[in-house]
Parts: C-alpha cells; sequence; structure tokens
C-alpha cells in the first residue's frame, strides 16, 4: 500500500517545515533520440511557492513536470521532494499530484465520486473519504455539486473538479500542465485569480506549466522562462518584467522592444543590445525640444497606429535606425502627429543591456 499515512492526517496548509526545497532538480537533461528536450535544468523551489514554467512550444517545460510527476526519467541528473531523492522512483510513490488540461474526468460518476476516486483506490474507509472530497470541494468552491454528474458543469467547473481530485490527497506537490489552456480567455482570466486563492489557502507547493506569459506574471511567486531546453532566467515577475537576463526573456515575456546595432550606438551612445517596455517610452510631437536630464530621446516616424481600447500602441522607425513600439494608456482620443513625426523619450534607466546571445 503506498506511505500516505502522514499526508491523511496532515491538515492543508500547515506543512511542517523542514528547510529543505520541496524541489531540487540538479544537471537534469532527458533526450528523445537526438533531440535534447531537456539540457542541463538546475532549480530550487521552496515549500509553498507558486511556481511557473514558462516558454514557447518545444522549450522543454512539460518534459521537466513529467519527469517531477515520474512519467519520465530523467537521462541525467537528479529530482529531489524534500530532501529525498526521488529521480527512479514510480509515479504513485512520489508525493506528487497532477492537474492536467483535459480534465479525464469520470462521466458516469458523481462529482463526488470523481474526488473520492483515488481514495478508494487507496482503501480509505468511506466516512473518512467522504469528509475528504467534502473538504476539497469546499476548497474549489463546488460543496454544493456534488452530486452533479461532470456533464452537467460547465468547463471552469469540471476543471475545478480536476482540482479537488488532485488536492483530496493533500499532496506535497501540486503539478499542473496547462491547466486552463482550454478555457475562454474570460474564464480563463478568473481561473487565475480563484487558483492562485486556492494555493495560498492549501499552502501546497504548486508547479504551473503555461506558454502564457500574462498568466504567468499574474499568478507566480516566480517564474523559470525556458529556452530549448534550458533555463534562462528565474525570478519573480518583477524582475523577469523588468529586468530580462537575455534578449530571447525580454521578447518572450512581454513585446519585444530592442535596440541593437547602428541604433544603439546613435541613441544609446554604446554598442550592445538594449531592451525598452513599450510603456516607459512617452510619445510627443516635439522634436525642438531635447531630452531632459536623465533622459534618452530619439527622433522617428509613426509607421502604424493600434487603437486597443484602453491602450493606443504606436510603431515608430527611428531616424537613426531600428524600430520601437510605444504604448500609451488612451486617456484621450489617439493623437495624429504632425506628418506622423514624432519624438520618443525614457528615463535612462529603462533602456539596459542585455546578452546578445539567447
Ligand atoms: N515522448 C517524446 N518523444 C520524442 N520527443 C519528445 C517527446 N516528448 C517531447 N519531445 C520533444 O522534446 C521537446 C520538448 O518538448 P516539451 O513537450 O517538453 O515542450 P513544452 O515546452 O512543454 O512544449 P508545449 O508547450 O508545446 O507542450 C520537443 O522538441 C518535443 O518534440
Amino acid at each position: 500500500m503506498p506511505h500516505q499515512a502522514p499526508a491523511e492526517t496532515r491538515p492543508p496548509g500547515k506543512r511542517p517545515q523542514t528547510g529543505q526545497p520541496a524541489i531540487r532538480l540538479t544537471g537534469l537533461e532527458k533526450h528523445f533520440d537526438k533531440v535534447r528536450a531537456v539540457d542541463g535544468v538546475d532549480l530550487d523551489i521552496p515549500p509553498g511557492e507558486f511556481f511557473s514554467m514558462l516558454g514557447p512550444s518545444g522549450s522543454g517545460k512539460t518534459t521537466v513536470l513529467r519527469m517531477i510527476a515520474g512519467f519520465e526519467l530523467p537521462t541525467a541528473g537528479t529530482i529531489e521532494l524534500e530532501g529525498k531523492d526521488v529521480s527512479q522512483l514510480a509515479p504513485f510513490d512520489r508525493d506528487v499530484n497532477t492537474v492536467f488540461q483535459d480534465y479525464a474526468l469520470f462521466p458516469h460518476m458523481t462529482v463526488q465520486q470523481n474526488v473520492e476516486y483515488g481514495l478508494k483506490v487507496k482503501r480509505v474507509g468511506k466516512t473518512e473519504r467522504r469528509d475528504r472530497a467534502k473538504e476539497a470541494l469546499r476548497t474549489v468552491r463546488l460543496e454544493d455539486f456534488g452530486d452533479r454528474k461532470p456533464t452537467q458543469m460547465s468547463g471552469g467547473q469540471r476543471q475545478r473538479v480536476a482540482l479537488a481530485r488532485a488536492l483530496v490527497n493533500h499532496p506535497k506537490v501540486l503539478l499542473l500542465d496547462e491547466p486552463l489552456g482550454a478555457l475562454d480567455l474570460k474564464l480563463r482570466q478568473t481561473m487565475q485569480v480563484e487558483l492562485k486563492q486556492i494555493q495560498r489557502e492549501v499552502g501546497i507547493t504548486f508547479v504551473f506549466v503555461t506558454h502564457d506569459q500574462d498568466e504567468a506574471l499574474t499568478m507566480s511567486d516566480r517564474i523559470a522562462v525556458f529556452n530549448a531546453g534550458r533555463i534562462e532566467q528565474v525570478g519573480t515577475p518583477v524582475e523577469v518584467y523588468e529586468r530580462p537576463a537575455s534578449a530571447f526573456v525580454a521578447g518572450f515575456v512581454g513585446t519585444s522592444n530592442l535596440l541593437s546595432g547602428r541604433s544603439a550606438e546613435a541613441v544609446i551612445g554604446r554598442p550592445g543590445v538594449y531592451s525598452i517596455r513599450p510603456e516607459k517610452i512617452r510619445i510627443d510631437g516635439d522634436l525642438a525640444s531635447p531630452a531632459g536630464p536623465g533622459e534618452t530621446s530619439a527622433t522617428g516616424s509613426v509607421t502604424d497606429v493600434v487603437y486597443a481600447g484602453s491602450t493606443v500602441r504606436y510603431a515608430v522607425a527611428l531616424d537613426a535606425g531600428g524600430q520601437l513600439s510605444v504604448v500609451r494608456q488612451n486617456t484621450s482620443e489617439p493623437t495624429e502627429f504632425a506628418d506622423g513625426r514624432v519624438r520618443l523619450r525614457w528615463r535612462r534607466e529603462h533602456s539596459f543591456r542585455v546578452p546578445e546571445a539567447g
């Protein structure tokens, strides 16, 4: 029988602190024939953290998640959960649960039965099973839905049942593989807030895989940005957005807005690649007045204006070469600039050098 006894008596949100990271990955690699899907990942995730793995399709984040779950074995490296090497253990011998995008609920069972199912397999007694399923359904705000069938529920509700089915095991770590991917945008945004609230309440370490940068920024305590099987940066949402460690991170988390080559030398005054967030740039038609103290400025021509309701985005071709995107809050009507000629200004510290490789 799986050794679940301590977990069953442990109330959620009251985990003993061992001082160990909840998850430690060391030199983790996974090769599929010639593909290096994961190519040397080192990572510590402390207990109780909402941690996201963000990256484009094929960057290796799902493979890392599947190795933590035990669905794939590493080619090299180790996986520790609370200090214990689990690299070679079967999935059911690891104190982790996974929530997938396709909820995989049993259609012929009620919601309550779906949530109880895993406990039944582990031969947990009937009363305890029922109580724990009710508690898990309460956590995901579905306490009144226990008698329904999954087909009688919305996509968001079904995803919450899938979450309850994982939480009922009181795992140390919950792995979530694009769990909101099948939901429409509005519902997805609501669920993002709810999921974060639930994670705070239960205090379980969440590892969340997504390719959606807004989702990662909204929900996470920290984010690892993946590219080609490696982690390019680990940091808080503010760190990753405000101080991207590479041109790749700058482009993937937020809008790519880079100055390089001749235009960097002309505008910044130094060679290199520089990133500037579009919302940090001010735009005006005052071509005569130069940059103020502590400011950098450049002149150019508007090549495109995109009206998006609350914001307006301008594409500007710089006279010094290169192109910058500028986002302005739509506090009034979009400004028409004479002949499309503009001056851009930003505080010097808002354009920062990023390594070129990546
Ligand atoms: N079972 C497998 N056999 C062969 N190649 C695989 C297998 N699983 C993944 N890969 C390859 O490993 C690389 C990483 O895939 P992975 O699914 O981890 O990426 P991902 O970042 O999660 O992408 P997505 O967001 O599309 O799921 C890809 O090139 C993929 O084609």
